[in-house]
């Protein structure tokens, strides 16, 4: 039997925010507030919601987060003051900053409020990475791409699937085994004057990644993510998250190098997989209730779905909140009532597929890990082995016990025809540190406040359904 929220046990004392590496040092700003109960219980009517065993998991909550452009401003501008910072000079804008504690409150934009809401870089040497900092980026909606059409720069509309990277380091890597397969060779007539990579992109934020030098990816900075690679060093998780390799520099932005999982794979299959039971965090909900915001994109992202689900104020107003958006993204997927959903799929024959935002039940579930795998047990074996080794990994893990790990987290699946299966943890933008002393469960179910993330959850779920996959 999969568990269920309900069955999980009382959730724990409320929980200060974190310090420095709390979201709000990257999330200055403030969304929307969510106002409607029950949303995903209301229209799925599956037999979890009917139980009721996941109300406390779908009631409505706010979240809080900078807009992007004030976000790409701020980057900018942090960017700019580590370089700066290099050369002994005081950046206008950073003179400009102090005055308001720079990015933080200085990036704050006003919002709207609604009653309802629904050359090659350069390594920066490590003691000069204080300073540096910068958030994602926006991703787009989803959609079924095939690679054939979907070889684009990441100045170009398209950002998940097979992505075209710009090369931020040479040499690349003409000669990495994974992009000899066919439709995947682009490498290097894509672009007259700058050299790019195709690339492997199943989730997260456009234009977020460059092509690094061999076996490395560069993903844009931020400064919460470098903490917690920092953090992970050392500790007994440190092996299944991508090597950190330091803070670099390009055309005045700051990246994070890491290593490029799909290196050593030849034409891999790549699935990501968000966990846990909630994909933002308490941190953001409380900036909500302060200072909520209408996301028309959101909207239109809801509407790509099913024109049915916004409210008739909605759809007056043309515009969702993002706590409403993020509810509803999780009540119409398996992240609720499973602990962790589909973000994407890339298969041996170059295909990908993002589209899996209303993949929700554990038999669609199951059939796509099937597929992933073509039906091979030896690859689900070698999986499963692989997960249960996070499992105990992470019930061990320091780390994982001191932070809030789960938001926007992924499990990044990788296998090829030799039939080696890896599974790492990745995208770290979101974790967040608890404050001293507090530890957290990562199974008991979230209730404002205790911070739990159910990552743990949806993992023991995720063997469990990978294991029944054996048996169809
Ligand atoms: O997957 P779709 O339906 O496109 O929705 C996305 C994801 O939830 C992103 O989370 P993640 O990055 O964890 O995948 C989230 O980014 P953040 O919550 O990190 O900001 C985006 O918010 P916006 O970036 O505000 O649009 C939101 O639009
Ligand atoms: N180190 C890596 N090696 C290979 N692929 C990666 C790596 N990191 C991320 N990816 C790919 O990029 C996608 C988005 O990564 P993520 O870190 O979640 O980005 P974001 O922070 O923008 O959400 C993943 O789904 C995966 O396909």
């Amino acid at each position: 039997m999969l568990h269920t929220a309900g069955a999980r046990g009382a959730a724990t004392a409320a929980l200060e925010p974190t310090g420095p590496q709390s979201a709000k040092d990257h999330f200055g700003d403030t969304d929307a507030a969510g106002a409607r109960v029950g949303l995903g219980c209301a229209k799925g009517g599956d037999e979890e919601c009917r139980t009721g065993q996941l109300r406390a998991l779908t009631m409505p909550k706010e979240r809080s987060r900078r807009s992007h452009r004030e976000v790409a401003q701020c980057d900018k501008r942090t960017a700019r003051r580590a370089i700066d910072s290099r050369n002994g000079v005081v950046p206008a804008a950073e003179r400009a900053d102090r005055s308001t504690l720079g990015c933080h409150t200085g990036c704050v934009p006003q919002v709207t409020i609604t009653p309802e809401g629904g050359g090659g870089p350069q390594q920066i040497p490590e003691d000069e990475w204080t300073g540096v900092s910068g958030p994602p980026r926006r991703k787009l909606s989803s959609s079924s791409v095939s690679s054939e059409d979907d070889i684009l720069s990441d100045s170009e509309s398209k950002s998940k699937g097979i992505v075209t990277l710009e090369a931020a380091e040479e040499p690349l890597t003409q000669n990495r085994p994974w992009s000899k397969i066919k439709n995947i060779v682009h490498w290097p007539s894509v672009v007259s004057h700058r050299k790019r990579l195709s690339w492997i992109q199943l989730a997260g934020h456009k234009g977020s990644f460059k092509a690094g030098e061999e076996g490395t990816i560069l993903k844009k900075f931020s400064e919460n993510e470098k903490v917690c690679f920092e953090r992970l060093r050392g500790d007994v998780l440190e092996a299944f998250v991508p090597k950190f390799h330091g803070v670099a520099e390009h055309d005045g932005e700051a990246f994070l190098r890491l290593t490029d999982l799909l290196t050593d794979f030849d034409g891999p299959s790549v699935m990501d997989c968000k966990m846990g039971v909630r994909t933002y965090l308490e941190e953001e909900l409380v900036r909500a209730r302060e200072k909520p915001k209408l996301r028309k994109d959101m909207y239109d992202k809801m509407l790509e779905v099913d024109s049915k689900a916004p409210t008739p104020e909605e759809h007056h107003q043309q515009a969702v909140t993002k706590p409403r958006y993020m509810q509803w993204r999780e009540t119409l997927s398996s992240t609720h009532t499973l602990g962790f959903r589909i973000e994407g799929v890339k298969k041996p024959d170059g295909t990908c597929s993002t589209d899996f935002k209303k993949t929700r039940s554990k038999e669609d579930v199951m059939q796509v890990f099937k597929d992933f795998v073509a039906g091979n047990t030896k690859i689900i074996r070698s999986y499963l082995r692989k997960l249960e080794e996070i499992q105990k990994v992470l019930e061990s893990s320091e780390f994982f016990k001191t932070h809030e790990v789960v938001i926007g987290s992924s499990l990044l699946f990788i296998h090829d025809h030799t039939e080696r299966a890896e599974v790492w943890l990745i995208d770290f933008g979101k974790t967040t540190a608890l404050p001293d002393g507090k530890v957290l469960d990562h199974r008991v179910p979230w209730l404002e406040g205790n911070r739990e993330d159910g990552y743990l959850w949806g993992l023991d779920n995720m063997l469990e359904l990978l294991g029944s996959v054996l048996e169809l």
